[in-house]
């Protein structure tokens, strides 16, 4: 306990320390490092919080967790090896989500900082909204490869984590997922859809099956190709007319159709490989001016078959190598009997969960974005590569966690002596400045955001939203808990205070299947949402607007000025207002998918996918303003932030506390300025040669 003995810390600050009491929120990358600076600091009263347990692959950074521990709690093993520093700190550790209701406002109260070393927005908007209305300072992490940054969130002084619109996630069109792939990303993507249509949870607008409606191949086709619309892939016209004909049509979904091909590897494989494939292929419009794909057949890939034995080749285990075509159809068939036999061991509704670290789920995934590959000719990747795109990796830096966390620990002495003044964001950089240093602070507290729907005196924003077409549960569920992170929220009319989603289970579950033009909410008309657990109240008002194909069926607007008529919208940049949006089915009516008996469906109508951001380090640092600024690193989740955004000036002010000072950039540096803002990381240069560390 380095710093418990007297000289180290200024006398006053090691009695802070030690009578203080902290929160940690995330035992991972950066939460390892964060207890562990903590308990050798001399802090004794500390809570730490994580949902997670070990995974092996965690072990090459953080350095309080061994092999033995894998499969375990996080936040309790942390808390053990962190209590071998300093056997008399008191340490409590929860193995729970932050966002359980058994942490509410008064929870956050007890504490005099909390440290955040979360991975993903949603538990960094909860808990921004927890510690602004419990008043407590927040030191907010985050580390993307290289580059990293530090920054404080204080109620009144600070602007919070939800101030500033956070750059949407990559989107790729449904119709180039199923039908037009052209780089190995949309083969990936569709994989993952494949593995969750037949084992994970199902999600309608991920339905992998070639898409009839894609305008593109609907419009101007000379040859009067006819695409029925339903028809089974593969299995042509004729059958689908015979079906037509006795009006009988019997539809089953992807899932029960393997299911009742008892997940026959080359059944599976010709359906998705082969039929759908040649049905695209009917397309034509489709290929007049692109690559047609090559369907591959199984029997004609493998004439030998599989060869027996349940042991994996040996190439299955070699993750740098790029599989030749009947390597992945050999890994596909191994990956779906183990993937058929846990999933069959599951109870009736329960699914599994795609994970890049279950070996299994991965080679699937890698074997059938690789074949899908081959098939439209596009680059096939090794199962490493495959790896870092598919579960959205940045190369994790212990090195700039340790940073990272060094940093937090250090702004916690200063929250602690009050001194916020010296509290003002810190990048970690990955090329030194041309004054030699890699970590910038800002110059000032950016003001809060005055539209700001969370710390703004009186939250209000206005929803765009087609009231024809989204029910009352979409808009729970996608506006208020996905977007607007509400974990349990209860709306009402403002005019007439009736209630249309209550948080009491059964009052209102009559409303749900409800349009919202069915419960009088059309345009103009101004609900209160309200939840209690966050304490948090905002004024939703309701713009409508008719939806087209493929429109997002809403849109969060922060500021009503942004509204315009539909002709200037096309003309003008993206906003930076608008914080986001979902996009959701042209019929949006929940339908299930429909399939025909002896193989899935081939028509969807084309919906745009977006890559899921599971685990979105939301840092970004902006290069000059002239740069165009880029997504992070090699994370798929992405857009480039809009230009309008807010730019920050490095600061030229040198702090002057020995303990945290951080040498500061100068304005000097023209060539080189580090203009800061939060929300995502840029892609760093270099990047793109690191090498992922996690291990496998
Ligand atoms: N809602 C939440 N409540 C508590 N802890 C959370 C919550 N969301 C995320 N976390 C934790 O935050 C930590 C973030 O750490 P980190 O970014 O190093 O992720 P990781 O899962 O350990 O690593 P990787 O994603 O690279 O495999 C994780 O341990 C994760 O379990
Ligand atoms: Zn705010």
């Amino acid at each position: 306990m380095a710093a418990a003995i007297d000289g180290v810390l200024p006398e006053h600050l090691q009695e802070l320390v030690k009578n203080s009491k902290v929160l940690v929120v995330g035992a991972g990358g950066i939460g390892c490092e964060v207890l562990k600076n903590l308990v050798l600091s001399g802090f004794v009263n500390i809570e730490i919080i994580d949902l997670d347990t070990i995974d092996l692959s965690n072990l090459n950074r953080q350095f309080l967790f061994h092999r033995e521990h894998v499969g375990k709690s996080k936040a309790k093993v942390a808390r053990e090896s962190a209590l071998s520093f300093n056997p008399d700190a008191k340490i409590t550790a929860y193995h729970d989500s932050v966002t359980s209701t058994d942490y509410g406002v008064n929870f956050f109260k007890k504490f005099d900082v909390v440290l955040s070393a979360l991975d993903n927005r949603a538990a960094r908007n909860h808990v921004n909204r927890m510690c602004l209305n419990a008043d407590v300072p927040l030191i907010e992490s985050g580390t993307s490869g290289y580059n990293g940054q530090v920054e404080l969130i204080k109620r009144g002084l600070t602007q919070c984590y939800e101030c500033t619109p956070k750059a949407k996630q990559r989107t790729f069109p449904g119709c180039t997922i199923r039908n037009t792939p052209s780089e190995p990303i949309h083969c990936i993507v569709w994989a993952k859809h494949l593995f969750n249509q037949l084992f994970g949870e199902s999600v309608e607008d991920e339905d992998i099956s070639p898409d009839a409606a894609d305008p593109e191949a609907q419009e101007g086709d000379a040859e009067g190709t006819e695409i029925p619309a339903g028809d089974g892939a593969g299995d042509g016209k004729e059958k689908s007319a015979s079906e037509s004909a006795n009006g009988n049509v019997v539809r089953i979904n992807t899932r029960q159709w393997a299911k009742d091909c008892n997940y026959d590897a080359s059944k599976l494989f010709n359906k998705f490989f082969f039929e759908d494939i040649n049905y695209l292929l009917r397309m034509s419009n489709l290929w007049k001016s692109r690559k047609a794909p090559v369907p591959v057949q199984w029997d004609t890939l493998l004439p030998k078959g599989i060869p027996d034995g349940d042991s994996l080749p040996e190439f299955a285990r070699q993750f740098h190598k790029v599989w030749s075509v009947e390597e992945c159809a050999q890994i596909f068939s191994n990956s779906l009997r183990q993937l058929s036999n846990d999933f069959l061991k599951l109870d009736n509704n329960d699914s599994l969960v795609w994970d890049k670290d279950d070996q299994a789920a991965m080679d699937f995934v890698a074997a059938c974005a690789n074949v899908r590959s081959h098939i439209f000719n596009i680059e096939r990747k090794s199962r490493f590569e495959i790896k870092s795109m598919a579960g959205n990796i940045i190369p994790a830096i212990a090195t700039t966690n340790a940073i990272t966390a060094g940093i937090s620990v250090l702004r916690a002495f200063s929250v602690l002596e009050g001194k916020f003044d010296q509290c003002k964001a810190v990048y970690a950089r990955l090329r030194l400045n041309p004054r030699n240093q890699f970590l910038v602070p800002d110059k000032f507290f950016p003001e809060p955001n005055p539209n700001c729907y969370v710390c703004a005196s009186d939250p209000a924003i206005t929803l765009r939203i087609d009231t024809k077409r989204v029910h009352i549960k979409e808009f729970r569920d996608e506006v208020l808990i996905k977007t607007l992170n509400m974990v349990n929220p209860d709306v009402t009319l403002e005019s007439t205070g009736s209630i249309i989603i209550s948080s009491e289970e059964g009052e209102t579950e009559c409303n749900e299947q409800k349009l919202l033009s069915d419960m009088n909410i059309v345009d103009g008309v101004i609900l209160k949402s309200d939840d209690f657990f966050q304490n948090y109240e905002l004024s939703i008002i309701i713009s409508h607007f008719d939806a087209e194909r493929d429109d997002p069926l809403f849109e969060v607007i922060a500021d009503k000025s942004q509204l315009q008529p539909k002709e200037e919208e096309e003309e003008k940049p993206e906003p930076s207002e608008k914080l986001v949006s979902r996009k959701r089915a042209a019929n949006g009516n929940g339908e299930s998918v429909e399939k025909c008996d002896d193989g899935p469906s081939t028509s969807k109508r084309s919906r745009p996918t977006e890559i899921e951001d599971d685990d979105d380090d939301d840092c970004l640092i902006l290069e000059d303003p002239e740069d165009d600024v880029v997504e992070a690193t090699d994370k798929l989740t992405v857009e480039s932030p809009p230009k309008t955004a807010t730019k920050r000036k490095p600061s030229d002010v040198v702090e002057s506390d020995e303990i945290t000072t951080i040498l500061d950039s100068s304005d000097e540096e023209e060539s080189r300025p580090t203009k800061c803002k939060r929300s995502r990381l840029e892609k760093s240069e270099g990047t793109g040669s690191i090498e992922i560390i996690n291990i496998d």
